[in-house]
């Protein structure tokens, strides 16, 4: 478990931060740039030291006020990547490598150079130095560098802000394989809702030196008050599901999750992988009963939980769909008239849903009637 707890003036601003995290997988920490995600993982790192509280990560504290316990930075064994990749110059992609492996004793190197450079996929850079690299190449130097050095926590911040879409759909596979191969806890800063969406497994949404929300993607992007806090108006649930079948007729994909089925074009995964899909409210249209005679194929069966506006004409609504959330967008007009409220039976209609960049291999896909 990751357990921060911590509160710290940092001169006007007040830091006062509480969240925890299953330490598996990435735990991003999203919101709008200046509402604290920077501070929180340098006082992580060991960079900053909060004014009170505790951050503890497995069974090891590294700092609680309480127990006047703050170890020092370069024992704490916080792997760090920032924006810029700050590799040195003067130095060979392997010779950056290295540098990072050479900090730790022999006998607690658990994670070797070559299976990192496989990783990355860094074999064929590893004379180069950094001046020759593309930015998406120097980062993925920079993870190497951070894993090399043996982390018992991995600390991103922002790391493919600097990156066009190009270059950070191409890292991203990487940073998954991370998530996903070295059992090593991330935490990642983030205000790109995509990335977060894509990468993690625990989200922390922070405004204003405080968490907002907490835990599992789709539980908080489940959340109505999200736009306030995020100023993102592209509302939408995410939904957690596993590849059921693939109709290779039609070229689609059965994808199932506890409240249904959906059908969307044929995903290049195998079955029983996971997908993870945003459905925008707007994509969402509500009825009380299924239809019959339309051209629509996805229908899932929820109930109302919440209702709040969401614009002049319009609310946003809280559908409960077996233990997931999705969110539809409708008139304020259609929920008088169809007397939505909290506890109302109704059937979601999904009339388009947002794929993870490069699941179809070509980019991000947007897909209406599936
Ligand atoms: N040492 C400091 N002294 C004074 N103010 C600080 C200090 N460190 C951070 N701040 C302020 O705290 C606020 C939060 O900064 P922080 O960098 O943590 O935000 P952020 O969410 O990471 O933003 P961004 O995405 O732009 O990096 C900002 O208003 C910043 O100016």
């Amino acid at each position: 478990m990751l357990d921060v707890s911590i509160r710290q003036s940092l001169g006007r601003f007040q830091l006062d931060i509480a969240f925890t995290a299953e330490e598996r997988g990435v735990t991003a920490l999203f919101g709008r740039s200046g509402s604290g995600k920077t501070s929180v993982i340098n006082a992580i790192a060991g960079l900053t030291r909060p004014d009170s509280g505790h951050i503890r990560i497995g069974g090891t504290t590294y700092f609680d006020s309480a127990a006047r316990v703050d170890v020092a930075v370069e024992k704490r064994r916080v792997g760090y990547v920032f924006q810029d990749s700050r590799l040195f110059p003067h130095m060979t992609v392997r010779s950056n490598l290295e540098f990072g492996l050479r900090r730790v004793p022999a006998a607690e190197r658990r994670i070797a150079l070559g299976p990192v450079v496989d990783l990355l996929g860094l074999g064929h850079l590893l004379d180069r130095r950094p001046r020759g690299l593309s930015g998406g190449e120097k980062q993925r130097v920079a993870l190497g560098r951070a894993l090399l050095a043996q982390p018992r926590l991995l600390l991103m911040d922002e790391p493919m802000a600097s990156l066009d879409a190009g270059r950070k759909a191409e890292i991203l596979p990487y940073i998954e394989r991370l998530r996903d191969e070295m059992n090593i806890p991330i935490v990642l800063v983030s205000h790109a809702l995509d990335e977060v969406i894509r990468l993690a497994t625990t989200m922390v949404l922070i405004g204003e030196g405080r968490v907002v929300a907490s835990g599992s993607v789709g539980a908080v992007m489940g959340r109505l008050d999200l736009s306030a806090v995020t100023g993102i108006h592209d509302t939408g649930a995410v939904l957690d599901l596993t590849v059921e079948r693939h109709v290779e007729e039609d070229a689609l994909s059965v994808l199932a999750f506890d409240g249904g089925r959906l059908m969307v074009p044929r995903v290049g995964r195998p079955v029983g992988a996971p997908v993870r899909l945003q459905i925008h409210a707007r994509d969402v249209v509500l009825a009380l009963e299924p239809p019959t005679n339309t051209s629509l194929r996805n229908t899932l069966s929820g109930r109302v939980t919440e209702i709040a506006e969401s614009g002049p004409s319009s609310v946003d609504l809280r559908i409960a769909v077996g233990e997931s959330v999705l969110i539809a967008r409708v008139t304020r007009a259609a929920a008088r008239d169809l007397d939505l409220a909290p506890g109302r039976a109704v059937v979601a209609l999904v009339k388009g849903v947002a794929f993870e960049p490069d699941m179809m291999g070509a980019g991000p896909a947007r897909v209406v009637d599936v």
